[in-house]
């Protein structure tokens, strides 16, 4: 399994290795032993998989609030997006620091996103799966939102901000600069 850092401290490139033969391929997309031999000490809850049909459609920037924050490992199961972490964790080094990675079925790779960032991704192709495991349950009380374009962020999405597809909830979320974070850096 190979894993790279990003600029973010936590937040990390996963790339399973995968196993082809004359039918295709086969990869352990986790294994919690080898993701622990590995420092990766995240237990996960459930799983999640959303489809979104056109290139351009846009979901994010998400977060659940303690005591449900979430810890997520997201990869494209088809075709391909740009995902997208945000360092929501007060009094941390990279505040308000966002770092993105292009996902997609062909090259594999898997993000992991600590607890105490905000999550959102761009499809890049049409009818683009995303799948993800989460460290907590989904906890609609402590869902939120902030805005995707927004300026003080200043995420290259490349996509213009009016072309993007949105749900009701993330055309109407937050600016940064309004979002009280519940989440706290604790150091590492
Ligand atoms: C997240 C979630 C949603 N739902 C229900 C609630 C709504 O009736 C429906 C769609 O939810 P929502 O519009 O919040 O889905 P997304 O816009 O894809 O949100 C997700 O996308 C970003 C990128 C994330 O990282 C989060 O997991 C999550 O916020 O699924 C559930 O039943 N369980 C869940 O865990």
């Amino acid at each position: 399994m190979d894993i790279q850092k990003t600029e973010l401290a936590g937040v990390l490139i996963i790339t399973p290795p995968r196993f082809g033969d004359h039918r295709g391929f086969f990869s352990e997309s986790w294994n919690s032993a080898r993701a622990k031999a590995a420092g990766i000490d995240t237990d996960f809850v459930q799983d999640n998989h959303s489809l979104s049909r056109d290139v351009g459609t846009v979901r994010g920037l998400h977060f659940q609030s303690p005591p449900h924050a979430q810890a997520k490992l997201v990869r494209c199961g088809r075709g391909s997006l740009f995902d997208v972490a945000v360092d929501a964790r007060k009094g941390s080094p990279t505040y308000g620091r966002w770092v993105g990675v292009e996902l997609s079925f062909e090259n594999g790779r898997q993000l992991l996103i600590p607890a105490g960032f905000l999550h959102g991704f761009v499809t890049r192709e049409p009818d683009t799966e995303i799948v993800y495991k989460c460290s907590d349950y989904y906890a609609p009380e402590c869902d939120g939102a902030v805005r995707f374009d927004d300026p003080t962020i200043g995420i290259d999405w490349g996509v213009a901000p009016e072309a993007a597809i949105l749900s009701e909830k993330d055309a109407k979320a937050q600016l940064f600069a309004d979002f009280d974070s519940p989440f706290v850096f604790e150091g590492s």
